[in-house]
């Protein structure tokens, strides 16, 4: 197998070496725009393979789409990240000209891959991939609710003194500040429901801390966070090429279901060879409902912005 990861600064390198780590493929391109730079991460990471026993080899290049051909999955992390203070939205008007540029170079040496897009403001750039590429639309994929819904299991994991491996919860909708769900009433702590444990208030307050995880780091880091994104990444790209069906929240494009049309935006689908292979229907309440709804709204707009 083989994985092409574009953008090799902070998520891109932490991607590449999460899977380098567990082996997911023979061959793993790191590629940037900026000069040596890829080239420099990754003999770094390679020479950590004498040390950690794995047997990936990793190749860095600058622009040089050749190199990616015929890689199985694709991984745009290029563009810029945003500073403390900034919306991820704000990052639309430089980055939309990357992924676009990106996803054209990619198309031209790997037109079978599936494409996992992180770049934000991540649902408008997943967006603009499908529409750009014209791919089969299972085989675009956006990460944030993969994060997202590991940031829900640590802070749910704090106020109830658990593992956060032993939860179960999932955060949809778009991958914002305002618009991500964390579907706290349907999170359990092995089968029990959480809120069986957590006041109304703990619960806000997971909830909140939740949404806002992004820019808690990126006020304290100074920039955003990459540890967690580049292991929510890793994992969609480990459940295509191990046919995990893993079921995790992704953006993808939806054709009517959760009642929307023409958006990718973050729903539980299961992901396996095919990319994400089915969209899964979640018994959402009114409330919820209406909260996916206006997320929606939230990330069409954003849509709206963009030019093709
Ligand atoms: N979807 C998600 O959950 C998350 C998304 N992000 C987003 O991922 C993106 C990357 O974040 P970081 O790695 O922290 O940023 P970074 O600044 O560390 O790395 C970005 C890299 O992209 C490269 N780049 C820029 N234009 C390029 C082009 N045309 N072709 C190839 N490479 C290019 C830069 O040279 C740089 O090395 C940001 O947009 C950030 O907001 C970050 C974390 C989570
Ligand atoms: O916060 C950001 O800008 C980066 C991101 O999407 C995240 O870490 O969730």
């Amino acid at each position: 197998m083989k994985v092409t990861v574009v953008g090799a600064g902070a998520v891109g390198a932490t991607c590449t070496d999460n899977i380098a780590r567990k082996e997911l493929a023979e061959e793993l391109i790191l590629l940037d725009i900026k000069e040596g730079f890829a080239e420099g991460k990754s003999i770094d990471m390679m020479q950590t393979s004498a040390l950690l026993g794995f047997d990936t080899k990793i190749k860095g290049c600058t622009n040089d789409y050749a190199s990616t051909a015929d890689s199985n999955v694709v991984v745009i992390t290029s563009g810029l990240p945003r500073k403390p203070g900034m919306t991820r939205e704000e990052l639309i008007g430089t980055n939309a000209d990357i992924v676009k540029g990106v996803t054209e170079n990619i198309l031209k040496y790997s037109p079978n891959a599936v494409i996992i897009v992180v770049s934000n403001p991540m649902d408008t750039m997943t967006y603009l991939t499908l529409k750009t590429s014209g791919l089969p639309k299972n085989r675009i994929i956006g990460m944030g609710g993969a994060l997202d819904s590991a940031r829900f299991k640590y802070y749910l994991s704090q106020e109830l003194g658990c593992s956060p491996a032993d939860l179960n919860a999932m955060v949809i909708g778009g991958h914002g500040d305002t618009t991500m769900i964390p579907l706290i009433k349907h999170a359990t702590w092995n089968s029990i429901p959480v809120t069986q444990f957590l006041s109304q208030d703990q619960q806000e307050k997971v909830v909140s801390a939740t949404m806002v995880g992004g820019a808690t780091l990126t006020k304290l880091i100074g920039t955003s966070a990459w540890y967690a994104p580049g292991a929510g990444t890793a994992a969609i790209v480990e459940s295509i090429l191990r046919d995990e069906k893993k079921l995790l929240p992704c953006s993808v494009s939806l054709e009517g279901e959760y009642g929307q049309s023409d958006i990718a935006i973050g729903v539980p689908v299961v992901i396996g060879k095919n990319g994400w292979e089915k969209i899964i229907d979640l018994q959402l309440s009114d409330d919820e409902k209406a909260a996916f709804a206006k997320s929606a709204d939230a990330v069409r707009n954003m849509n709206d912005v963009l030019s093709f």
